[in-house]
């Protein structure tokens, strides 16, 4: 939904109209109702509410309403004080928490966990006590008990956003993690945040409320809505007005915020946008001291543009163990090269890749006796031109381009990093180069596209901008990873068209993975076949018909229909049982 439909709904309206009248009533409340509010008048003491007085007089012939009236800049100015105190605070806390080393996260998280435990309002007490019954010591006490709750909600939606695609493509091409932070991850976690803190505002009003009422808030002769609710308390079977209205206040400015906190919620580009464009500066690869580059020279002929050898990705288990995902593979990539990965779920495909584009996470325990990309070392710590080198020539194109597209930034955003980070060109030219990209990929109206978020893009056209932001470098190796799993039949064969183009404009290799043998067939040069880790066969795929001999790949094969397959009968499937003990023989595991 977008602002301007949200605004139209009758949340935003109401929403609108309340953030105006109380905007007003803050601003000028007090000049306008100040006299009728705080001037003494002993002759009209105690009057019931009447038309000009609807809430009635207090004990020193003061008017309620206009009191009320002009209590709203007070009570507003101390909620948004106290939500600012909490957002900030545990928007703070709720990202260095992610960032942090594994251990020392731990225990940050358990100390949160700790104070979520403890009552907040017995937190907000305990603070008021100690700071003394004051305005700004409510203020400080409500806002920092509010921390706990916020930097949780940060650090878990941090947390879930930390392993998209998209970010971890980020930290491959050097984006250090404060950019990762501000750039990736904040953007797309805005949106929640904002509904949160303005839900949250109404709960502050209330507990300010709370306190004045209690004598820890606001003290005399200043007041906000809760002393005069207190005041009036005293006298509520006489004047239940002066009790209520001031109670109706706190309900209003409560009812605002959680509109204010609807019409947040469900609205695309907008907060998360804004947020994204002021974080745009965040963008520059990490300068770590003491790595060297390694030399750029160019590839020997026969001399693999990536290669791989002996690689095992292993993963910690729940009992402290440790499972092996892949088990032994070597890969060899030469320029120019199409290869296929073909092989049953779970079988390591992604791994593999993952492995060989150096983006594995650090969950995953590898082991390679060599691992290069186009002449760089991928085993040591890879210097900013090495990660810049990266992000130019090596290509990602993710199953789900939802996932692996930012979806707080534009296309255009997203398509012009890696000429302006990397290859340095100016704005102006490194979106000419993405709208080229876009173009090559055959996605009309590039220009006006660039403008565009990812969610305006079809599935088809998301998948043809991934592999439009490959074409936006120099690649050397694009990795396709399932890029067609989640398109329909037509959609899937223009992705190929478009990822055959690639390859031949820029003679970059290919390393293409799927579950469909018959679809890595037609594509490839060469074709690998995994089974539980392990490359049971390699084959030329123009021969895999006639090749195949391990029983895996031709019981894969044999799920294929051909010409003279009996369209009658159901298509076989590969026991599990038997291909698993013919396995076992065969690779000795
Ligand atoms: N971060 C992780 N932690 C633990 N196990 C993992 C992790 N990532 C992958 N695995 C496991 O490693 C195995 C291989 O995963 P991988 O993603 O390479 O499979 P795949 O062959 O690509 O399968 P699919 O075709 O379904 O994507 C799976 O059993 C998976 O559950």
């Amino acid at each position: 939904m977008t602002w301007r439909s949200r605004l139209l709904s009758p949340s935003g309206i109401a929403a609108v109209i309340g953030v105006l009248l109380f905007l007003f009533l803050t601003i000028a409340g007090p000049v306008l109702f100040l006299a009728a509010a705080e001037t003494s008048n002993v002759p009209d003491r105690l009057l019931a509410p009447s038309l000009a007085r609807p809430f009635g007089t207090d004990d020193l012939g003061r008017d309620i309403f206009s009191r009320v009236l002009v209590a709203a800049r007070v009570s507003i100015l101390l909620t948004l004080g106290a939500t600012v105190v909490s957002t900030i605070g545990g928007i703070a806390y709720g990202l260095i928490a992610v960032i942090l080393p594994r251990h020392v996260r731990r225990l940050a998280t358990g100390l949160l966990d700790i104070l979520l435990a403890f009552p907040w309002l017995l937190m907000v007490l305990f603070f008021t006590v100690i700071w003394g019954a004051s305005a700004m010591s409510a203020m400080f006490a409500i806002g920092i008990s509010g921390i706990p709750f916020m930097a949780r909600l940060v650090y878990n939606l941090a947390s879930s956003v930390s392993g998209r695609d998209y970010v971890r493509a980020a930290r491959v091409v050097g984006v250090g993690p404060i950019g990762i932070l501000v750039r990736h991850i904040l953007p797309n976690i805005a949106n929640p945040l904002f509904v949160n803190a303005a839900a949250t505002a109404s709960v502050t009003l209330l507990s300010f409320a709370g306190l004045s009422f209690l004598g820890l808030g606001v003290q005399a002769p200043e007041y906000d809505w809760g002393r005069l609710l207190q005041d009036g308390i005293t006298r509520i079977y006489v004047n239940p007005l002066a009790a209520i209205g001031p109670g109706i206040a706190v309900v209003l400015a409560g009812l605002v915020f959680t509109f204010v906190s609807e019409a947040l919620s469900d609205t695309r580009g907008g907060g998360r946008g804004a947020v994204a464009r002021r974080a745009l500066g965040a963008v520059a690869p990490t300068r770590r001291a003491g790595m060297a580059a390694t030399p750029r020279q160019p590839l020997a002929v026969g001399e693999p543009v990536a290669e791989i050898a002996d690689l095992r990705v292993a993963f910690a288990t729940a009992d402290g163990g440790e499972v092996e995902r892949v088990k032994g593979v070597s890969l060899r990539i030469l320029p120019g090269e199409v290869v296929g990965i073909v092989g049953e779920s779970g079988s390591g495909k992604s791994l593999t890749a993952m492995a060989l584009a150096g983006l594995l996470g650090p969950d995953a325990r590898i082991a390679t006796t060599a691992h290069t990309f186009d002449g760089i070392d991928m085993t040591r710590p890879l210097s900013p031109v090495d990660r810049s080198t990266l992000g130019v020539e090596l290509g990602m194109v993710f199953q789900d381009p939802l996932t692996s597209l930012n979806p707080a930034l534009t296309i255009g955003r997203q398509l012009t990093e890696v000429p302006e980070v990397h290859l340095k060109m100016s704005r102006t030219d490194a979106r000419a180069h993405a709208a080229a990209a876009l173009e090559a990929v055959g996605i009309a109206d590039a220009p006006r596209r660039l403008s565009q978020y990812p969610h305006q893009f079809s599935g088809g056209m998301r998948q043809r901008a991934m592999i439009g932001q490959a074409l936006t470098g120099r690649p050397k190796l694009i990795i396709a990873d399932e890029p067609t799993t989640a398109l329909d039949v037509t959609v899937q064969r223009q992705v190929m068209g478009v990822l055959r183009r690639a390859q031949t404009d820029t003679g970059a290799a290919i390393v293409f993975i799927s579950h469909d043998i018959a679809l890595v067939s037609a594509f490839c040069d060469r074709v690998l076949v995994m089974k539980d880790g392990v490359v049971v066969e390699e084959l030329d795929a123009q021969r895999i018909r006639e090749d195949a001999t391990h029983p895996y790949s031709r019981a894969l094969i044999a799920c294929l229909p051909d010409m003279t397959s009996d369209r009658t009968r159901p298509l076989p499937v590969i026991p599990p049982d038997v291909a698993a003990s013919a396995l076992a023989e065969e690779v000795g595991v």
